[in-house]
C-alpha cells in the first residue's frame, strides 16, 4: 500500500496533514499518538470512509478493518462475522479467539470484550492488510495476550496497521508511526521510540523501563 501526502479537512478544519508518505513495513505497524492526534482519521481515510482533499492512496492488498467502536443492532454474531467475503477462514479465527460458543447470540448482548474479539476475528479472516483501531481496548490481560500472540504468529502471512494507547505494544512492532496534531512526527523502528520523543509527543515525562528485554513505558 502506498499512502502519500494525505490531507483531510472536516468542517473547514485541517485534521490530517501528512507531509510524508506513510511507509508500512511487513508485520506489525503500530500507530501511537495522543487523543485527537488523527489516528482514527488516518485509518478511516485509508479504508475510504473519509475522502482526503489532497494525497494519494494506492491499495493492492485486500484490506479489512476493525473499528474502535461498533454498533450492530439486531444481528447475530455469526451474521456479523459471515457478512464478509472469505468465509473459509472464519472457523480458524473463531476457534483461536475462543468465540465459537457466541455465534448464535445477538451481537449487541455480548460483553464489550466479546464484541471486540468478534470484530477482530472478522478482520483477521478478511484481510491481507488488517487495519485495527485500538484492538486491545476492552480486553482483559489474557485476551490481550491471545490477540498479540495471534498477530505475531500471522506476521509472515498478513500485514497489520493498528493503533493503541498501550505503549508497550511497541515491543511487538516491526514499525512504529507516531502522530501529533494530524502529522506524522516519527516513523521507523522501535529503537527510535525514545523517552524524549514520547515525553514531547504526550507532553508529560515518560520513562522506559526494561525487564528481561521487555520495555515498559511509565509516567512519573
Ligand atoms: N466528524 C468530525 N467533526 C469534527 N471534528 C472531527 C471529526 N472527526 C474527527 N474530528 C477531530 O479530528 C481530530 C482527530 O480525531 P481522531 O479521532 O482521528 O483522533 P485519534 O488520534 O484517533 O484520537 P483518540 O486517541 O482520542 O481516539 C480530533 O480533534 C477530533 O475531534
Amino acid at each position: 500500500m502506498l499512502v502519500k501526502g494525505l490531507k483531510v479537512k472536516i468542517n473547514g478544519k485541517i485534521i490530517l496533514d501528512l507531509d510524508v508518505a506513510l511507509a508500512l513495513s511487513q508485520g506489525i505497524n503500530l500507530i501511537l499518538g495522543p487523543n485527537g492526534s488523527g489516528k482514527t482519521t488516518l485509518l478511516r481515510t485509508i479504508i475510504g470512509m473519509i475522502k482526503p482533499y489532497q494525497g494519494e492512496i494506492e491499495k493492492k492488498e485486500e484490506l479489512s478493518y476493525s473499528p474502535s467502536e461498533f454498533y450492530s443492532p439486531n444481528i447475530k454474531v455469526k451474521d456479523v462475522i459471515l457478512s464478509g467475503k472469505k468465509k473459509g477462514e472464519y472457523e480458524k479465527f473463531t476457534k483461536i479467539l475462543d468465540i465459537e460458543t457466541l455465534l448464535d447470540r445477538d451481537f449487541m448482548t455480548l460483553s464489550s470484550g466479546e464484541k471486540r474479539k468478534v470484530i477482530i476475528a472478522k478482520a483477521l479472516a478478511e484481510g491481507d492488510l488488517v487495519i485495527m483501531d485500538e484492538p486491545f481496548s476492552n480486553l482483559d490481560i489474557s485476551n490481550r495476550k491471545k490477540i498479540i500472540d495471534t498477530l505475531v504468529s500471522l506476521k509472515r502471512e498478513k500485514q497489520f496497521l493498528i493503533t493503541s494507547h498501550e505503549l508497550d505494544i511497541v515491543n511487538f512492532a516491526d514499525n512504529v508511526i507516531v502522530m501529533k496534531k494530524g502529522k506524522i512526527v516519527y516513523q521507523g523502528d522501535k529503537e527510535g521510540i525514545t523517552e524524549e520523543l514520547l515525553s514531547s509527543v504526550y507532553e508529560t515525562p515518560i520513562r522506559k523501563v526494561s525487564i528481561n528485554d521487555y520495555t515498559f513505558f511509565i509516567t512519573y
